[in-house]
């Protein structure tokens, strides 16, 4: 199968939904790598304010569009989604349009762009909706689902974007056994009669199960949610979950930087559903890179810093209850004093996780 065959002329395009860092970038960056030469357009759009995804994506000729609206597709940005695709078809060559969404998002308005607006529909295929669900993570939310706790936290989105899918890849089975991803799988069934499942580590899927598919099917996804092709559908996001942003101009103090992201982490773990960030770390000639959720995070290394480039640092954290002031002051005392941010950091709040 040739993935980058459009369908019936038009150019396919798969979206990728699945919660906070359930594997989403992983797989863009997974099929970006397998699919070198084709013309693909990744749009991404982010819940923060603060675009970071676009840097983790890797670097490619691939176009990237950010739609970092501090909200998520589903609620506003429709008509930038359309203005994007717009601009795309006026391109020489596109084989496939990859929509990361944010993992906050439900991927019922997303698909309708398809369908609702005429142009956007004589030009593109709706190829698939393929969810990625954590492993080690998604167990949590479908408890709470299944408990009739859905609308006091994120679970009906986890819920809704695993009904919603063609496709469903459960990612990050390397951080469970065989039996915890066999019995999840199970669960998801009983969501998802009939969305296709893999399973995968680093979201390193078969690209055919995933790809050029034709998997949407607009019956099937009428009756898993009976919103679909409302105009208005009416959904609600829980104001308790917020994105804090937070820029920092200078260098970050490694030792410092990890204590205080241990100290976030038992402080406010369950809250705290993602941590992204590019940052700039003292002594170091190549960005750090920082992801995380929950307890979990890790840093590697990103592309190297160029000379007479500005140093900064920029985190974003997704989560319950974020107290923005308090997570500013944690990460500002972790800045070196050679950037001279310390000498104006606020006095520590005294909360477990403040400065
Ligand atoms: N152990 C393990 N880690 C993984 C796997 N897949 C992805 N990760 C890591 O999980 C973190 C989140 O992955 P992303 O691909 O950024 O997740 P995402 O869904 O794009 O996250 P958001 O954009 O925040 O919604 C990163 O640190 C990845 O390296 C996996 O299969 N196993």
């Amino acid at each position: 199968m040739t993935h980058s065959d459009t369908a019936h002329g038009k150019i396919p395009v798969t979206v990728l939904t699945g919660f906070l860092g359930a594997g989403k970038t992983t797989l863009v960056n997974h099929i970006l790598t397998a699919q070198h030469g084709r013309r693909i357009a990744v749009i991404e759009n982010e819940f923060g304010d603060i675009p970071v995804d676009n840097a983790l994506v890797i670097s490619s000729d691939e176009e990237i569009f950010e739609m970092a609206n501090g909200c998520c597709l589903c609620c506003t940005a429709r008509s930038d989604l359309i203005d994007i695709l717009r601009r795309l078809r006026t391109r020489d060559r596109l084989d496939r349009v990859l929509i990361e969404t944010s993992g906050m998002a439900d991927p019922n308005p997303i698909a309708q762009t398809f369908f609702v607006d005429d142009e956007v529909a004589a030009h593109y295929a709706l190829d698939a909706v393929v969810t990625l669900v954590d492993a080690r993570h998604a167990g949590v939310h479908l408890d709470a689902y299944e408990a009739g706790l859905g609308h006091a936290g994120p679970a009906h989105q986890v819920v809704d974007q695993i009904a919603f899918a063609d496709r469903i890849v459960v990612n990050k089975t390397d951080l469970v056994t065989p039996e915890e991803t066999e019995a999840l799988t199970g669960r998801l069934r009983r969501i998802n009669a009939t969305a296709g499942i893999s399973t995968s580590r680093h979201a390193a899927v078969d690209l055919d199960t995933v790809l050029g598919v034709a998997a949407f099917d607009l019956a099937r996804a009428s009756t898993a949610d009976r919103r679909w092709l409302e105009e208005d559908s009416g959904h609600w996001h829980d104001p308790d979950i917020t994105s804090v942003s937070v820029e920092l101009a200078g260098d970050l103090d490694r030792t410092a930087l990890e204590e205080w992201l241990a100290r976030l982490g038992a402080a406010r773990g369950p809250d705290l559903y993602r941590i992204k960030g590019i940052l700039a770390l003292a002594g170091e000639d190549r960005r750090c890179v920082l992801q995380g959720l929950h307890r979990l995070h890790e840093l590697s290394e990103g592309a190297p810093w160029q000379r007479g480039e500005p140093r900064r640092s920029r985190l974003v954290l997704i989560g319950r209850g974020l107290d923005r002031a308090e997570l500013e002051a944690g990460l500002r005392a972790c800045t070196t004093p050679a950037t001279g941010a310390v000498a104006g950091r606020p006095a520590a709040s005294g909360a477990p996780y403040g400065a």
